[in-house]
């Protein structure tokens, strides 16, 4: 569905994208990831058809990237994503539907079944007058009014609330069920570990390694999760606070200890992560400390399972 070879960008001397090379099929997620700087947006540009490279080729649905028909099988969300403030979700939505001649009651439907999808509220509100994290959903109800097969999704769920940030992962993750295509590009490993079948990791410009998250990591430590739930359950401990905590090393072990809590009648109230960092990773890969002060914030400490935060939808 969208295949990359010796995909170049350069500006002036400096070359922010570096003989890429990848195939992604159809259905498939797949994600970039990779400090500030590696390059991500640079690329995903290029895919839409919003930069020209320097060199290399990038053809999406059989379409060069570059090519105006391309932009019909596209849905492009980038990473900033200003809205029309003073119109609603839906007037909004609709007015992009007929920028791409969907006939009103196709459009209606579609938008209407997408905005349940994604939980959005508010839908005649006015869009300066909404949360950050609403914006993003209309921005991402926006990428899919025109029904495209592939979507390009630049950070989607940065810098959102944790309940927010799992509403756009699980969105995105069902979107395989519809067959569309997904690249995507985050800084945050959990966000990619949780929807995508594949990544590539970039920097400077360069991929530096690729394969599920599963392998990458396989490659450069162990993760293990730390699964709190309201209800005593076979392999978990008590602590302090009055929850329950059992320490896994698999996702399957995460979602088995989920159905177990809801079979005993509780929940989960928190997963947290204590894994190898992007930064320790790249430590690995390059030899060098990441550039990026907002990585590293992102990926703190290793003393503490903080690495990474989730609230479950259902958490207290
Ligand atoms: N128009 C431009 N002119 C010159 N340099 C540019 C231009 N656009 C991007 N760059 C540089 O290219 C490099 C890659 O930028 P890019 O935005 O692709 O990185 P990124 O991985 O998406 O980073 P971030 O996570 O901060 O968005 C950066 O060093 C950036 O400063």
């Amino acid at each position: 569905m969208i295949e990359v070879s010796g995909l170049r960008k350069t500006y002036g001397d400096f070359a922010a994208v570096v003989d890429s090379k990848f195939e992604i099929d159809r259905g498939e997620i797949f994600g970039v990831v990779g400090p500030n700087g590696a390059g991500k947006t640079t690329t995903l540009k290029m895919l839409a058809g919003l930069i020209e490279p320097t060199a290399g080729t990038a053809t999406v649905a059989g379409y060069d990237a570059g090519d105006p028909e391309m932009r019909h099988q596209l849905g492009f969300l980038p990473e900033e994503s200003p809205l029309y403030e003073d119109m609603t979700a839906r007037s909004y939505l609709r007015f992009f539907a007929d920028l791409y001649d969907v006939p009103h009651e196709v459009a209606r439907d579609r938008i209407e079944s997408t905005l349940d999808r994604l939980d959005l509220e508010y839908r005649d509100r006015r869009l300066g007058d909404v949360s950050k994290g609403m914006k993003r959903k209309v921005a991402i109800a926006r990428s899919l009014v025109n029904d495209p097969d592939v979507l390009i999704y630049d950070e989607p769920a940065s810098g959102l609330d944790p309940l927010t940030t799992n509403s756009v992962l699980e969105f995105t993750e069902e979107l395989r069920e519809d067959d569309k295509t997904v690249i995507f590009s985050a800084h945050n490993l959990y966000h990619v570990e949780s929807v995508c079948d594949r990544v590539v990791i970039m920097n400077e410009g360069r991929i530096i390694a690729r394969g599920s998250v599963a392998d990458i990591r396989d490659q450069y430590g162990d993760t293990t999760y730390h699964v709190y739930s309201d209800t005593a359950l076979d392999g978990t401990d008590p602590t302090a606070d009055g929850r329950h905590r059992a320490v896994v090393e698999t996702m399957a072990e995460v979602e088995a200890i989920q159905a177990a809590a809801t079979d005993a009648g509780g929940s989960v109230t928190d997963i947290r992560t204590d894994e190898p960092s992007l930064e320790s990773i790249f430590l690995e890969l390059t030899g060098q400390q990441m550039p990026s002060p907002r990585t590293a914030t992102d990926t703190e400490p290793a003393s503490e399972p903080t690495t990474d935060q989730h609230e479950v939808e259902d958490a207290p």
